[in-house]
């Protein structure tokens, strides 16, 4: 099958088990709204579907090839953002941004860089560490690779935190606009998503005891 398929995982932390045989998939042209009481495993779910962890038994295929036999093509169609910033404090937004992009090997041009931190309200902040931005602020240069890395499949956990509703509509057209063209989102937050965002299909994670 094409896309990302998880095939029934099981994972287990802290001797609970958070989910148990669990398979579904997330295919190009859809949004997956991975919804969960605090603990209920949306991160350990999201951290698996990147490969950056293990589950405890199945495994995670992508276009029907294990994640670890495909993963360098994998990673080339993949943006996880994590529920923190994931940026260094010490470094300007410009700098964090230039140092992901050569991590990534990602090669891109400056005005596309200042394109994208106009899009996203960060002009004039280009200069400033990032330990001296506000929440939102921070949350918008994280999410500016979004819009620097050309990509498939975007594993998002809570990147509505700390924005404003400015900065929740414009990811939600986003959203809506990715989707349309083919892209594949899974994305994790304790608001509900509007309309904006487009047609979605809801997942639900319990909490187990
Ligand atoms: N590396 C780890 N080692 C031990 N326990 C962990 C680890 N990662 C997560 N857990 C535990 O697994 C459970 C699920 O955590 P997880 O972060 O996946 O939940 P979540 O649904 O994303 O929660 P939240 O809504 O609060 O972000 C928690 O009880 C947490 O303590």
């Amino acid at each position: 099958m094409s896309g990302l398929v998880a095939d029934n995982l099981t994972c287990i932390k802290q001797d609970r088990v958070l989910f148990d045989q669990l398979s579904f998939s997330l295919l190009p042209g859809e949004l997956v709204y991975l919804r969960g009481p605090n603990g209920a495993g949306k991160t350990s779910l999201l951290r698996i579907l990147t490969g950056l962890s293990q589950p405890e038994s199945g495994q995670v295929l992508f276009h029907s090839e294990p994640l670890n036999s495909v993963y360098r093509d994998y990673s080339t169609q993949l943006v996880y953002l994590g529920h923190k910033a994931g940026l260094n404090g010490g470094l300007t937004a410009l700098e964090n941004l230039t140092f992901w992009l050569a991590q990534s090997q990602l090669l891109v041009s400056t005005s596309r860089l200042y394109e994208v931190l106009e899009l996203l309200g960060l002009v004039g902040l280009e200069d400033v560490a990032v330990r001296y931005l506000s929440a939102g602020q921070q949350r918008r240069v994280a999410l500016a690779r979004l819009w620097l890395k050309p990509s498939v499949y975007w594993l998002l956990d809570e990147p509505f935190t700390a924005l404003d509703t400015s900065g929740i509509a414009l990811l939600e057209d986003t959203f809506n606009n990715h989707v349309r063209n083919g892209g594949a989102i899974m994305c994790t937050s304790h608001q509900p998503l509007s309309e904006r965002a487009g047609p979605l299909r809801c997942m639900d994670l319990e909490y187990r005891f």
